[in-house]
């Protein structure tokens, strides 16, 4: 089986593939904060593995894509104490041979490149893809593969929490779309704002970059927040949760069949 590490600023994604079935059958997530890392790392991937019946043998190659340097050590000791194998780790390095290029490819985040290797695996053709994680990202891809750009701003939850953070009587809210756009108490006022907000800006967005380059975009949402705002399903041409993990595999096996 092959293992992808997908290392986010909230979360450590763990996924494995099936080669055999062409599927991702396991998944795992534990969070990023580094001071719990190492113990979450020894504690619950074995018991997680036990659990399911999985040995370490099982694994017969790592991917990892990281945008979290100071944990990459951490995550390349636990590989190659648990599983006795060193992950093929996503750097520059590995963009050289692929369909897709980045003019600035120290710069971008190695889960945007897994993004667009994976979108354009699917579609070859132009597309913008929205990632709703820690932030929330756009990636414009042209169609020779070529990505024209990325846009970032603060993600769903990263939001919310500046708020209980930068204020004295806000309370950190679920984050659930309320009925109403109308904020009828503090938490719903918050509520309605981050999530209609963030539905209009993403929209927005959208119309604003097709406006920009007079052209239409296939559109892919992914990111693990992708799926809270309903109200954008008519916007997306797919939703997929796995799209970096997909994507991290692809650039891991052109990299290793070279
Ligand atoms: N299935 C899920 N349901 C609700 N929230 C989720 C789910 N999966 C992940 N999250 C949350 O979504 C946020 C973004 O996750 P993710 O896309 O993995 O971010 P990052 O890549 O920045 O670590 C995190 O706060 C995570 O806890
Ligand atoms: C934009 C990001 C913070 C997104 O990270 P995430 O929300 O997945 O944790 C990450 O891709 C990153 O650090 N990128 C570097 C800058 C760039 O992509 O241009
Ligand atoms: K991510």
């Amino acid at each position: 089986m092959f293992l992808a590490i997908d290392a986010g600023n909230s979360n450590v994604v763990f996924a494995l593939f099936d080669e055999k079935s062409g599927k991702w059958t396991n998944q795992f997530r534990l969070e990023t904060k580094t001071n719990k890392l190492i113990s979450q790392l020894s504690k619950k991937v074995p018991v997680y593995f036990l659990e399911h019946s999985l040995t370490p043998a099982d694994i017969v190659s790592i991917g990892m894509s990281s945008v979290v340097p100071e944990i990459n050590s951490i995550l390349i000791d636990f590989c190659k104490s648990y599983f006795g194998r060193e992950p093929f780790q996503i750097t520059e390095k590995s963009y050289q041979n692929l369909p897709i290029k980045s003019l600035r490819p120290q710069e971008i985040g190695a889960d945007l490149m897994c993004n667009v290797m994976a979108a354009w695996d699917r579609y070859q053709s132009p597309v913008i893809i929205v990632d709703f994680g820690t932030a929330l990202t756009f990636t414009v891809v042209d169609e020779e593969g070529i990505i024209l750009g990325v846009n970032i701003v603060p993600g769903l939850k990263t939001a919310i929490k500046s708020l209980f953070i930068n204020t004295a009587k806000l309370p950190e809210v679920e984050l659930k779309l309320p009925e109403s756009a109308i904020g009828k108490n503090t938490i719903h006022a918050i509520q309605a704002g981050v999530l209609y907000g963030y539905t209009s800006l993403v929209k927005g967005m959208l119309q604003t970059i097709r406006d920009e380059l007079k052209s239409d975009f296939k559109v892919v949402a992914t990111g693990g927040l992708s799926a809270i705002l309903t109200t954008l399903e008519s916007d997306f041409d797919q939703v997929d949760k796995n799209l970096t993990l997909e994507g991290l595999r692809l650039i891991t096996l052109k990299n290793q069949i070279r």
